[in-house]
């Protein structure tokens, strides 16, 4: 083909046989030119993967085969601190460049004194979330948000994003998660009783901090569970998810196959579950509102207090509320359902933090008079300093959220690393990848240990600035209160309540990066410790 274009052209003399040629000249001009253009991309001189260079497929590969966590820290030991992922796609592990990309405005001093390591994490949080910067989300969220109005996590416009959150962010407050104690404690006790029918064989603990964490989101949003955990099931709900965040993962790379799709769906039907986030999951949502109003509630649960909003601010329609209902749903069960399964999994996997962590629980339920499966309070498990250390190396060394969070380069461009990167240039950072930086957390960055949380108080501040396993500045998780509140309780009722071994001491977990990080294997036996309480 080239032999022939080449000599097509030598052989050209402005016949008119030779008119077929004029087209493949004017694309040979085309390609050049392009060539041209990508030759002089100032990103060139940034290493990367040969493919990623040219083409998105080297992120869509990864984001659908979930391995992009693994693969990004991989391809970050080998290139740098930046690589490029994309033509158009820079990823970065330097937690120095959090503030710059997500703008998250961190006082320099606001070091947890240690042993006081403890809820105050959520006012460190509060300090973090920043105005934002003009660094917008990147078009992959474009296919989380499709045409709806209202989506928190998908919004691009910060504006936008900014009233949105405003109307809503008392809700997901450290203050008002004293209102949702109580709930949360009633689905800790279903989790306990259920598991306790279930001591001595073997279970498969990822699936069941699933279910117990899609129920508490029903019992806080809903005052209902759905019900999972009584009947050991999820109905559906949990392909449904995963099949749409797994599609979502990889489509959000190539946003112009989603938004074809849309377009010919009338005519072709929809082909991507991604979609199923925009119907399928608004309906599921939308149900339960109607129901939950049918039922009633004396309880101050998450719909009530969206109602409460509507009535002071009616542009916070029906559509919007049914949208946060389904965030909740969809953004909230898996994430802080994979991060006490990878906590307990931590735990049972090294043996001397296992101790550690069980000796201060029976320490503080002799002092505190808490009978074996009775729910720890907030309090109590906020004054657990080892505890605390657990939660805070668990999130780090098991991220929920697999993939890099994009955000597009103002046109002003950007410094990071010492590299010129344009405006336009999508950047981005993978907890996964940022959280094995050896400068900030250690030589020994790829372990659990927890201990890394309690010692040098200067350095648990470097740590806790490149912490991102929720994210960052004005975009940093909005729900990370209620996961760290169900985290915080759980564990320890948990482990005070049962033995939990490996039935395999050598388990490597195996997992699945599609958007959230999946674990799939992660089996435990648990033996009684002793007689339950009656709660
Ligand atoms: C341990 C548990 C959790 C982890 C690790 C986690 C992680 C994250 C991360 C990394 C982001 C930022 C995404 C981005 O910038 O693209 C985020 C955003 C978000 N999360 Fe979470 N999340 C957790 C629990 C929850 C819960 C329990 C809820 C709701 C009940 C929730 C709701 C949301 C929402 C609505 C956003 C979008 C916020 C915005 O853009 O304003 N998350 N989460």
């Amino acid at each position: 083909m080239a032999s022939k274009l080449l000599s097509a052209l030598l052989n050209y003399q402005g016949q008119d046989s030779a008119h077929p040629y004029t087209l493949l000249i004017g694309i040979g001009v085309i390609f050049a030119i392009a060539l041209i253009v990508r030759l002089r991309n100032p990103l060139n001189s940034i290493p990367g993967p040969f493919w990623a260079r040219w083409t998105p497929f080297w992120l869509t590969y990864y984001a659908s085969n979930g391995n992009m966590h693994r693969k990004m820290i991989e391809t970050h030991k080998r290139y740098g601190s930046l690589v490029r992922t994309g033509p158009n796609e820079i990823s970065v592990s330097n937690p120095q460049a959090l503030k710059v990309i997500y703008g998250q405005q961190i006082p320099p001093v606001v070091v947890i004194p240690v042993p006081t390591l403890n809820w105050d994490c959520a006012k460190f949080f509060e300090a973090r979330i920043g105005a934002g910067n003009n660094f917008r989300k990147s078009d992959w969220y474009s296919v989380w948000q499709g045409v709806r109005k209202w989506d928190l996590f998908g919004e691009r416009n910060e504006e936008i994003h900014r009233a949105q959150r405003k109307l809503v962010s008392q809700i997901y407050s450290l203050s008002n998660m004293k209102k949702l104690e109580p709930y949360v404690n009633s689905a800790v006790s279903v989790f306990v009783e259920k598991l306790a029918t279930q001591s001595h064989a073997p279970i498969h603990m990822n699936k069941w901090t699933q279910l117990f964490a899609f129920d508490v989101i029903g019992e806080i949003t809903f005052s209902k569970r759905f019900g999972f955990m009584e009947s050991g099931n999820d109905d559906g709900a949990f392909s449904m998810i995963e099949n749409s965040l797994r599609s979502a993962a990889w489509v959000g790379y190539v946003p112009w196959v989603y938004w074809t799709n849309l377009r010919l769906s009338p005519i072709i039907g929809s082909h991507l579950a991604v979609t199923a986030r925009q119907g399928r999951l608004l309906a599921f949502a939308a149900k339960a509102i109607a129901e939950r109003k049918e039922r009633g509630s004396e309880h101050e649960d998450i719909l009530s207090q969206f109602f409460s909003v509507q009535q002071e601010k009616p542009e916070f329609n029906d559509m919007s509320i049914t949208s946060m209902v389904a965030s909740n749903i969809f953004a909230g069960s898996d994430s802080t359902g994979a991060s006490i399964s990878s906590l307990l999994f931590y735990v049972c996997k090294n043996p001397d933090s296992k101790k550690q962590l069980v000796d201060e629980i029976d320490a503080v339920a002799k002092a505190q008079n808490i009978q074996r499966g009775e729910v720890f309070s907030l309090e109590t498990a906020n004054g657990m300093p080892y505890l605390q250390a657990c939660m805070w190396e668990a999130l780090r060394c098991f991220p929920a959220v697999g993939m890099n969070l994009g955000r597009v380069v103002p046109p002003s461009g950007v410094e990071i690393d010492g590299q010129y990167i344009p405006g336009g240039t999508v950047v981005g950072a993978n907890a996964w990848v940022v959280h094995q930086d050896k400068k900030t957390f250690g030589e020994d960055a790829d372990k659990f240990r927890p201990e890394r949380w309690m010692e040098d108080s200067e350095r648990v501040g470097d740590m806790k600035r490149g912490f991102f396993s929720f994210g960052g500045g004005s975009r940093l998780c909005i729900g990370r209160n209620i996961g760290w509140l169900e985290m915080s309780k759980v564990v320890p009722t948990l482990l005070h309540t049962f033995d939990m071994e490996l039935p395999d001491p050598d388990l490597e977990l195996i997992e699945h990066a599609w958007s959230f990080v999946k674990i799939e294997n992660f089996r435990v036996t648990l033996k009684p410790r002793g007689k339950l309480a009656a709660n």
